[in-house]
């Protein structure tokens, strides 16, 4: 563990626990809102149309989760998952294996939007598809640096509410922007979604502080890093809002972004 991330305890992320607060159902946590629902709605949206494509695929900061790569899958031939937690490596390892099989309320809802296939053929698809499931801390120049070989980049990211998580500066943020960037092949996409204006998150008793980005910060940040914004949705009428008070966190909106690094 790096000496900056003494300051974020993730060996206190009780794998289990998230799953069990943020995902055994669809309707997610209670004092969430709609904010599952909006953060799956914004994957099919990137995914559908098969323009974000290409061979090598990594997915940052993957928690026990592997949603944003479920959607990914069909586009791509190479899948990393990458965290900073080592317990969340060997739950998705474990995943993997077929040990463990808790993604269905959240593999259900997303095959219902894309009619294509069924759930045991798509979590095959992507089990055979991951070949790597390994460290990483987007603070640190070259966050994975045991995959990126000769500079074999990759020709997509997906990363999901780990961004405002591992950093807690605006200046962090915009660091661990520019690490994921130097993985990226130029013209490649990012498919980023997270929490705006969250000054923490609560897994069982530990609250994990987090940067509280809001939407022109983040617009900044992506831009001056290198990134063309092609699509930007929040939270919007369509969704039930996170309540005011709440013990779990405190974002006040949510994003879905699809952005491409200028070639
Ligand atoms: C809120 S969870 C998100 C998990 C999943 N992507 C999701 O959307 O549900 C934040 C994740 O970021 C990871 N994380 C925290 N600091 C990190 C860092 N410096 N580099 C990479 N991942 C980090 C944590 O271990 C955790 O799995």
């Amino acid at each position: 563990m790096s000496a900056d991330n003494k300051r974020v305890p993730y060996e206190a992320f009780d794998p289990e626990k998230y799953v069990a607060t943020y995902y055994s159902s669809i309707a997610g946590h209670k004092e969430e809102g709609d904010v599952l629902k909006f953060f799956l709605d914004g994957l099919y949206e990137a995914f559908k149309s098969g323009n974000i494509t290409g061979k090598k695929l990594l997915d940052v900061g993957t928690g026990p989760i592997p949603n944003m790569a479920f959607c990914a899958a069909p586009w791509f031939e190479e899948i990393t998952l990458s965290d900073f937690s080592q317990k969340n490596l060997e739950f998705l390892r474990k995943w993997k294996d077929g040990e463990i099989n808790h993604m269905g309320p959240v593999f259900e809802y997303l095959l219902n939007l894309d009619k294509s296939s069924s759930i045991e053929e798509r979590q095959d698809e992507l089990r055979r598809k991951i070949k790597n499931i390994v460290f990483c801390d987007v603070t640190k120049p070259n966050p994975v640096a045991s995959t990126v070989v000769d500079g074999d980049l990759f020709d997509a990211i997906t990363c999901s509410n780990c961004l405002e998580v591992a950093s807690i500066t605006l200046d962090e943020y915009a660091k661990s922007v520019r690490n994921l960037s130097s993985l990226l092949k130029p013209g490649g996409h990012l498919v980023l979604e997270g929490a705006l204006e969250q000054t923490f998150y609560r897994v069982g008793d530990f609250s994990f502080k987090c940067t509280p980005i809001n939407e022109d910060q983040l617009r900044d940040i992506f831009q001056k890093e290198g990134f063309e914004i092609l699509s930007l949705q929040d939270l919007n009428e369509n969704y039930t809002p996170h309540k005011d008070e709440s013990n779990y966190s405190d974002f006040k909106n949510a994003f879905a972004m699809v952005a491409k690094k200028v070639e």
